[in-house]
């Protein structure tokens, strides 16, 4: 029987993470993987547009305000939506490692309800590595970059080729991304990876 581990615990035998030689310089603004990225894409109407920067080592900070159309409750952010600022930022932890991956399981502790006009500051790191599995933790605080935590997640990411998209996208937006020359080079740098 094939027992598939939900521990978010890092195993046996993972690793450090090792920040890729070419790996964005710590201050450096990440752009979007993807235009249309609910999370990141500039050109995503009803996107979050999480702008993100490297960190040190295997880490990211990223800044969001919660708008009112985020709200779950009146004048309140979705616990969805702050789930998905909190993986969208793990997500970008993949610029450092210069490894494509997507996020297998998540799990997330609302700590204080963020209101509408909010910035969330946020921040992540890899903590292992083992093979394709990629454990991430992040953090989101309220009132500034040291200020209390409202929200925080640890997150399994695995990783994938090119090939993962293509096979399971929509043709439509497939097609599209591979004939957009700024996203077949994001694409490239995120698979060179000696
Ligand atoms: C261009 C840059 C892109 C960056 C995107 C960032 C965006 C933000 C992040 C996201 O929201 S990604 C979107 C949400 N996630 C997905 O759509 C993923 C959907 N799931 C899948 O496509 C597959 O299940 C997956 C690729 C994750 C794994 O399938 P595979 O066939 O490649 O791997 P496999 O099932 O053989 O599992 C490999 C290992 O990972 C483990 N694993 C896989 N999925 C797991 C899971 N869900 N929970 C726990 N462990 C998991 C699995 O047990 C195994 O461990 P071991 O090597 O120790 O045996």
């Amino acid at each position: 029987m094939n027992v598939r581990t939900t521990s978010l615990t890092p195993p046996a035998g993972a690793i450090a993470p090792v920040r890729h030689p070419d790996a964005p310089a710590p201050g450096e603004l990440l752009g979007a993987h993807y235009d249309q990225c609910f999370g990141c894409g500039e050109a995503q109407p009803h996107g979050l547009h999480l702008a993100t920067r490297a960190g040190e080592g295997v880490s990211v900070t990223a800044r969001f305000t919660v708008k009112a159309a985020h709200q779950g409750a009146p004048g309140l952010a979705h616990g969805g939506v702050l789930a998905a600022a909190l993986d969208e930022t793990m997500g970008a932890l993949g610029w450092l490692l210069r490894v494509i991956a997507v996020t297998g399981r998540l799990e997330t502790d609302f700590v204080r309800p963020v209101p509408v006009d909010t910035d969330l500051y946020l921040d992540a790191h890899v903590v292992a590595v083992r093979g394709r599995k990629i454990y991430s933790t992040a953090t989101g605080r309220i009132g500034g970059p040291d200020g209390p935590v409202a929200v925080r997640a640890d997150a399994l990411f695995i990783e994938v080729k090119v090939d993962h998209f293509i096979a399971n996208g929509r043709p439509e937006e497939i097609n599209a991304a591979l004939s957009d020359p700024d996203q077949v080079k994001v694409a490239r740098a995120f698979e060179v990876n000696p």
